[in-house]
């Protein structure tokens, strides 16, 4: 380590600015944020500081500052610079985009020095692998390996959209699972950070709790032209719906992580009292953001879907926030854009829950999963 600890974090937006970047600072990292928004970019630039805004039970003020700013679109090469001499790197810019971090990456490590303690990399997605993802595109781009430590996490706090400045205002709440089994028990000092040997059962609990609640709770809502989350849940056809897609993956995680069913009960009530957190408004189109993405093989919907198929188990209300999550169409969300023209292709139902959700014919999904885009098509 340096004078003093650097991590480089990529990506300035909400969770960035709002959950890491604190944690870092508090572990006493100085912060070199990266991104690609020049606006965001030029106001850190400007700005020593800027305010956390902590809504609910427990909930602080914090000012944040100790931070420089990169554009890494414009300065690639100063973003490297800083990789080569950090001692860790985090990301929150979306598991789709973890692909484009990568080159910078590679840069950084290929002018690190030898003798330099191996990097920390840990990229903070809603994904599960999301770390392993940009790893592999590290790798599959010939990067040094063996100079970095890839440590997976699940992270859990909800930042709803902010409206201007640098000010984040966030739930109290947070969860950030990091494995431990990568650092072979010597784990850095990192605040907030609860270290685990398995983490497999945080971030499928949390994906297939908090982010297919939200989710199903956004498509829902969004079909019926709602705007916020809380609003949606207002409509007990929608609340019965997401309970019902809930029951459909507790049973999962239940049986697979040996999770005690009230334990997983009191997680789902607490989160459904987080996402309809009447301080923190939070919308349907922030919360179905990227639909492709949430709709691959992976990911809330088809994953646990997938797995209850395999067991024979029920997933048909899964499969029924699918079908909303067809539904979802905002002019603005590119992905939205894409997935609203691949459905009208002329596709065949079979070949899009192949080509969209990852699922073949022959997965014990597969045919159902069909059906519901043919009832979309239909439509
Ligand atoms: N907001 C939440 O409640 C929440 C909670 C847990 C996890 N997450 C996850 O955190 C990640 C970020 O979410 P967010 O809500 O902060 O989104 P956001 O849109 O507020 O922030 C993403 C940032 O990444 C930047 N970016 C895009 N491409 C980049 C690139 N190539 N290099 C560097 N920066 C780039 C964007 O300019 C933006 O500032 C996502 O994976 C999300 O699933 C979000
Ligand atoms: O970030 P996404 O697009 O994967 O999902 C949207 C929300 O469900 C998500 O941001 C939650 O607020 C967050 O995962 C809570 O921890």
């Amino acid at each position: 380590m340096g004078l003093m600890a650097t991590a480089v974090h990529f990506g300035a937006g909400n969770i960035g600015r709002g959950f890491v970047a604190p944690f870092l600072r508090q572990s006493g990292y100085e912060v070199v944020f990266a991104d690609v928004s020049d606006e965001l970019i030029g106001a850190l630039q400007t700005q020593p500081s800027y305010r956390v805004h902590e809504v609910g039970e427990g909930g602080r003020d914090l000012v944040v500052d100790g931070y420089r700013a990169i554009d890494s679109r414009e300065h690639p090469e100063l973003v490297a610079e800083e990789i080569a001499k950090a001692d860790i790197v985090t990301t929150a810019v979306g598991a789709r985009i973890l692909q484009f971090v990568a080159p910078l990456i590679v840069a950084g490590l290929a002018k690190r020095a030898a003798d330099a303690a191996p990097l920390v990399v840990i990229a903070c997605e809603n994904a599960i692998g999301g770390t392993d993802l940009l790893a592999a595109s590290v790798r599959e781009l010939g990067g040094a390996m063996d100079r970095a430590i890839w440590a997976n996490c699940a992270i859990d706090r909800i930042v709803p959209e902010q409206h201007g400045g640098l000010d984040v205002t966030l739930e109290a709440f947070w969860e950030w699972a990091v494995d431990a089994t990568p650092f072979g028990g010597a784990t850095p000092e990192l605040a907030g950070v609860h270290w685990v040997d398995d983490l497999e059962p945080y971030i499928e609990r949390k994906l297939f709790t908090v982010n297919t609640s939200h989710a199903a709770t956004a498509y829902l809502g969004y079909a019926r032209g709602i705007e916020t989350i809380a609003e949606a849940l207002e409509v007990p056809e929608i609340a019965a719906e997401v309970r019902a897609v809930l029951a459909e993956t507790s049973a999962l995680l239940v049986a697979k992580h040996g999770f005690t069913p009230e334990e997983q009960s009191g997680y789902v009530e607490t989160t459904l009292t987080r996402i309809t957190n009447p301080e923190l408004p939070d919308t349907c189109v922030r919360v179905g953001r990227a639909p492709l993405r949430k709709l691959g093989r992976h990911e809330r919907f088809i994953d646990p879907a997938a797995q209850l198929a395999e067991l024979g188990e029920p997933c048909w209300n899964l499969l029924t926030a699918v079908g909303a999550a067809l539904r979802f169409d905002p002019d603005d969300d590119p992905e939205a854009v894409e997935l609203q023209a691949e459905l009208a292709s002329g596709a065949d139902p079979g070949e899009l829950a192949s080509s969209i959700c990852g699922i073949e014919k022959g997965h014990p999904l597969h045919d159902d999963l069909a059906e519901v885009f043919r009832l979309r098509l239909g439509s």
